[in-house]
């Protein structure tokens, strides 16, 4: 019997909802369990699983792994999505790394005073409109296929579709002028693997969990 993976995070997305997107993605089941208490926190640390003090953990294949990026690539390797040879991995990873920057910006965004929170959710929007998601756009526009790399489903989709998705809760209409991207977000939407992980009930955490 196989174990199924566990996860080690705040009830939250934070860091740790891209993880639980490509896992989802795998059609991987995972458990979790979530830090509630500071007790809680200090007893990983205290039993030395924390490499650096820090979450996102994840218990996987007998190891004990941290750094989201680390887990991600690990993740996206074993389960096909990490392209068919470097120059396709280098290209997953840039195209990860941009929408890991969008994701990270939304969620700090929620530290903000009240009064600076909705000036800075407006610029965040402005950015994905003008540097993330023409990049994208033209991905899509110059190469003429379903997935962003290699004509074949990998990492750096299921995380374009994870931030397309966090920008329209901000905005809805953020994709008006990317037509290809409004059509990549139906797509990707309905691999059956994602189309469940999108239901009701499912482990993707809320807007309201940071
Ligand atoms: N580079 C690390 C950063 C992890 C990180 O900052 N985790 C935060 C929670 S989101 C944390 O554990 N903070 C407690 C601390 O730094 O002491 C990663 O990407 O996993």
């Amino acid at each position: 019997m196989t174990t199924k993976p566990k996860l080690c995070y705040f009830r939250g997305r934070g860091r740790m909802e891209s993880i639980r997107w490509l896992l989802a993605a795998a059609g991987v089941e995972f458990e979790e369990e979530f830090i509630e208490t500071r007790e809680q926190y200090e007893k990983l640390q205290k039993e030395g699983l924390l490499l650096f003090g820090q979450v996102p953990m994840v218990e996987i294949d007998g190891m004990v792994l941290t750094q989201t990026r680390a887990i991600l690539s690990y993740l996206a390797a074993k389960y096909d999505s990490y392209g068919k040879d470097l120059k396709e991995t280098v290209r997953i990873n840039m195209y990860a790394d941009g929408t890991l920057d969008l994701m990270m910006m939304i969620a700090l965004a929620a530290f903000k005073p009240p009064e600076e929170k909705e000036e800075n959710l407006t610029l965040i929007v402005k950015k994905a409109k003008t540097r993330y998601f023409p990049v994208f756009e033209k991905i899509l526009n110059d190469r003429g296929e379903d997935f962003l790399v290699g004509n074949k489903f990998s990492w750096a989709d299921i995380q374009l579709l994870e931030v397309i998705l966090m920008v329209e809760e901000l905005d809805a209409s953020v994709l008006a002028d990317f037509p290809l991207l409004k059509a990549f977000e139906a797509r990707i939407s309905n691999i059956p693997t994602i189309r469940k992980f999108l239901q009701p009930g499912s482990p993707r955490k809320s807007i309201l969990q940071f």
